[in-house]
């Protein structure tokens, strides 16, 4: 059974003289210990979306399973209950000023049945979770982005929720505090095997520790699927887009053709980009062109990601021979599993 599943959710926001349609029709399904990324731009309805989950956003119509729980049937109490073991965070914190990180981690315990006893000590191994430990008496003015995402962490983790809602919480933060924080999302998925959603513009999030992604788009998901699917087959012109920005594929091709623009390519090259998947290296299968081809292949960027443990290498490289042999050449590389790609042709 899965986590969660959205079956044909429809959001519609009415407005006086028109109607939002924010989420439009789309289901998605979450398994168990799934860190499911969701990458859109600003207005694609990831929020919204998501915000049906914990029936923050009550769908307009369609239906959705919380460990097979059908969350419109339940009552405004069992909807609290329920709600629990839901834990969310935000770019903005939205950590209490006035209560110190102790007071904010205690502030979702305040029902609960737990003794005083209990309760310290279980806010205190939460800080100690998120690596807070000693800054339990300072205030949200006292720390610094990171830390106080880490705070919030800790709160949205007091009542033991199953799932854990990241709403673009890296988004305040700088490059570092921005993977320290994903390295603690992981640790937590990992030890506590918590089912993340992590909601993100950034597509350099989500390759750093999810396995499955969903792409949207005006309400809609345009592509989905797991991390290595996505970033070795995206079919979605915007898919390839958030991947070239996260891999820095497109700036290392705009310094390529700056490259090409001193030394223009001659005539028959072939500007070309390698992509290959797994344990073998391009290097061997470009040294057998050019034994079998006598076709020189010029390495102009080469870059590799290990994306969920696997490598994913990516060449820019100027191909040069006859033309036959290039052609050649090219359908030896695509025989031994390399993605080809024309970039650009001498004249
Ligand atoms: N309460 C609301 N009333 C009216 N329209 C809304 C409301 N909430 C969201 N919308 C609209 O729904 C659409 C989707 O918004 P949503 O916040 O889900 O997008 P998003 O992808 O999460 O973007 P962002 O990252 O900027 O929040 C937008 O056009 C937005 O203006």
């Amino acid at each position: 059974m899965s986590v969660i599943e959205l079956s044909n959710v429809n959001v519609t926001f009415q407005q006086k003289s028109r109607s939002i349609v924010a989420v439009q029709n789309e289901s998605l399904t979450i398994e168990q210990g799934d860190i499911y990324g969701i990458v859109g731009y600003s207005g694609a309805g990831k929020s919204t979306l998501v915000r049906t989950i914990n029936y923050l956003q009550t769908p307009t119509s369609g239906s959705v399973l919380i460990n097979g729980v059908e969350l419109g049937t339940l009552s405004a109490t069992q909807l609290r209950i329920q709600r629990q073991k839901i834990g969310m965070i935000f770019q903005h914190f939205n950590l209490m000023d006035e209560l110190t990180v102790y007071g904010n981690v205690a502030l979702p315990l305040k029902h609960s049945n737990l003794t005083k006893q209990a309760k310290d000590a279980k806010i205190k191994s939460l800080l100690e979770l998120v690596g807070l430990a000693d800054r339990i008496e300072n205030y949200p003015s006292q720390l610094s982005g990171g830390q106080k995402q880490r705070v919030a962490i800790a709160r949205a983790l007091a009542n033991d929720p199953e799932i854990l809602i990241s709403d673009e919480a890296t988004s305040a933060l700088d490059p570092r505090t921005t993977n320290q924080i994903l390295d603690l999302l992981k640790e937590l998925n990992q030890k506590l095997n918590l089912t993340i959603v992590l909601i993100t513009h950034e597509m350099q999030a989500i390759k750093k520790i999810a396995n499955k992604v969903a792409v949207m788009e005006n309400g809609t998901i345009i592509e989905r699927g797991s991390l290595l699917e996505i970033f070795t087959r995206p079919t979605q012109k915007l898919t390839r887009d958030f991947i070239n920005t996260a891999t820095n594929r497109d700036e290392a091709l705009q310094n390529v053709r700056g490259l090409l623009v001193t030394s223009p390519l001659k005539q028959h090259d072939q500007l070309v980009e390698l992509q290959y998947v797994g344990n073998e290296t391009a290097q061997p299968v470009l040294a057998t062109i050019y034994a079998d081809f006598q076709v020189m292949t010029n390495i102009l960027y080469s870059n590799m990601e290990i994306l969920s443990q696997t490598p994913i290498g990516t060449i820019i490289a100027v191909m040069s021979g006859e033309p036959a042999q290039i052609s050649a050449a090219k359908l030896s590389l695509i025989d031994h599993d390399v993605r080809l790609n024309v970039l650009e042709e001498g004249k």
